[in-house]
């Protein structure tokens, strides 16, 4: 029978991870943080401990929004910087740069407006992400805190993906593979 699952320790929760096909020949585990209240609280409180000492935290707009609220309410800060994926009206002279995810396949943007830009000016940034896979969205989240004048401190995920746990300029909680599909599934 096929393994339609992935399962993994995470900060000491058991998550079964659904195995879905996003091409022809790979298949990932989906990670959805949004809405797993006891992961947030569990993976922020571990991540918290491995991280740089730094001014602000910064995530892109989904999955990560909830891991950087409880990880800037453990270390006391009153401000964190989420990057939106598309301009909206309200913001003023907004930073732009592009994004191509392992998920989204697609080009995307990423943005902050100019009073976020200026407040990352000359501050030490950790940009964090719920998973890092091809880690074109950390490039991205890394060019955009550069053009704002901002210092990348560190770079952490709950999870690495893929080749992403090779890296050793990110902090990450766990690995887990992609899956190669061959012809017979
Ligand atoms: O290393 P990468 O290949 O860039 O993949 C990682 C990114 O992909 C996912 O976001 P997704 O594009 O699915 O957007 P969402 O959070 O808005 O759902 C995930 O939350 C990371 O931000
Ligand atoms: N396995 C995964 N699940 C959800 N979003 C992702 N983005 C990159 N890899 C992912």
């Amino acid at each position: 029978m096929e393994n339609k699952y992935y399962e993994m320790n995470i900060a000491g929760c058991i998550r079964r991870l659904p195995r879905i096909r996003i091409t022809d020949n790979m298949e990932i585990a989906s990670f959805v943080l949004l809405g797993d209240a006891e992961l947030v609280v569990k993976a922020s409180a571990e991540l918290v401990k491995r991280v740089p000492e730094v001014d602000y935290l910064i995530t892109a707009e989904a999955k990560g929004i909830p891991l950087v609220q409880e990880m800037a309410r453990i270390l006391e800060m009153k401000r964190y910087f989420v990057a939106r994926k598309s301009v909206k009206p309200y913001m003023i002279d907004p930073f732009v740069t592009e994004v191509y995810s392992i998920t989204t396949q697609k080009k995307q943007i990423l943005c902050l407006d100019r009073e976020e830009s200026n407040m990352i000016r000359g501050k030490r940034i950790l940009i964090v992400d719920d998973v890092i896979s091809t880690g074109e969205s950390l490039k991205a989240m890394e060019s955009l805190v550069e053009k704002a004048g901002g210092i990348v401190a560190g770079k952490a995920a709950i999870l690495a993906e893929g080749d992403a746990a090779k890296r050793k300029d990110i902090i990450y909680l766990e690995s887990f593979p992609v899956f190669p599909v061959t012809a017979s599934r």
